[in-house]
């Protein structure tokens, strides 16, 4: 009997070594497999971002051939739209890349920068046909083109450890004018492509019908547009707070 106490007794120690190996080969495999999660997605962002890159550089230099050729914007719209669609539409994925975690970003205010410029892009710009030729697209296209070509290549330096100073800079600051800009050339696109749908009764959906419910799109638009009141000064003054947070004034040293 003593003898086989003092045997377990023994194999105590044993086994809780064995225990210990245990986890340490389990935290050491999670360990593995987080890097290579991380490794994943670092090489995920890095292809995702310089392929928007190029696109937004595409339409760049795509608006201002087109600009130099005709002296006019009338047109301009239809020449881009194909490569403007796959560029602005494929922004959608940021929203992807904020829900898994992959990227730091809100997902709420990125899914509303987003959602709102691919709505402008197909439900009004290319659905509402006489607007395309307006000054408003043209001012829209612009601030867009030159913050998507600066936030992309942004963060496609950023991930790759070399990032140039003045790109951080311009990344923290154009927006302070192309944002307003941004958003003025939208609005003015809804409120000229207001009196089209409203002839048109374009997407209406009116009663008797077998749902029982009616939408009526002219509607829906005027509150889109009421819609930018409360949510851009969010947008923006996030953009505010990141702008301190990356660029602000270094603290003074201590005497
Ligand atoms: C039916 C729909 C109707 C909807 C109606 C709603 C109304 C909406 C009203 C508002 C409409 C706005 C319309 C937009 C107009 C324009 O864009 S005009 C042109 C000017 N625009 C801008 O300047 C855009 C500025 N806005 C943004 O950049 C984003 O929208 C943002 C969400 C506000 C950005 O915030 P955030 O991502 O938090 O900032 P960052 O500092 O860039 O990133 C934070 C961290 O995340 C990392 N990161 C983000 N994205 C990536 C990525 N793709 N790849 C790699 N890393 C990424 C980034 O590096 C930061 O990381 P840390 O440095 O570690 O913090």
């Amino acid at each position: 009997m003593a003898a086989e106490v003092e045997g377990a007794e023994a194999a105590q120690p044993a086994a809780s070594a064995e225990k210990k190996k245990k986890l340490q080969q389990q935290q050491k495999a999670a360990e593995a497999s987080r890097g290579k999660a991380s490794f994943l997605a670092t090489a995920w962002l890095i292809l995702y971002n310089t392929v928007m890159t190029a696109g937004w550089l595409v339409l760049a230099v795509s608006m201002a051939r087109y600009g130099l050729a005709k002296g006019s914007n009338r047109g301009l719209y239809r020449s881009i739209e194909k490569t403007l669609k796959i560029f602005q539409t494929g922004a959608l994925l940021e929203v992807v890349h904020c829900a898994t975690g992959i990227v730091p970003s809100s997902a709420v205010l990125t899914a509303f920068q987003v959602s709102s410029r691919v709505f402008l892009v197909w439900a009004v710009t290319d659905s509402v046909k006489p607007v395309q030729n307006e000054y408003s697209v043209l001012i829209y296209l612009s601030a867009w083109t030159l913050t998507e070509i600066v936030r992309y290549s942004f963060y496609t330096f950023s991930l790759l450890k070399y990032l140039p100073r003045a790109i951080k800079w311009a990344r923290y600051t154009l927006f302070i004018v192309l944002y307003p800009l941004g958003v003025t050339g939208e609005l003015l696109t809804i409120y000229h492509a207001l009196p089209h749908v409203y002839r048109s009764k374009l997407f209406a959906y009116p009663l008797p019908n077998a749902l029982n419910i009616s939408f009526d799109y002219y509607y829906f638009l005027i509150i889109v547009m009421i819609s930018y009141v409360p949510i851009f000064p969010q947008l923006y003054f996030h953009m505010m707070s990141q702008r301190k947070k990356v660029l602000g004034e270094p603290k003074a040293k201590e005497s």
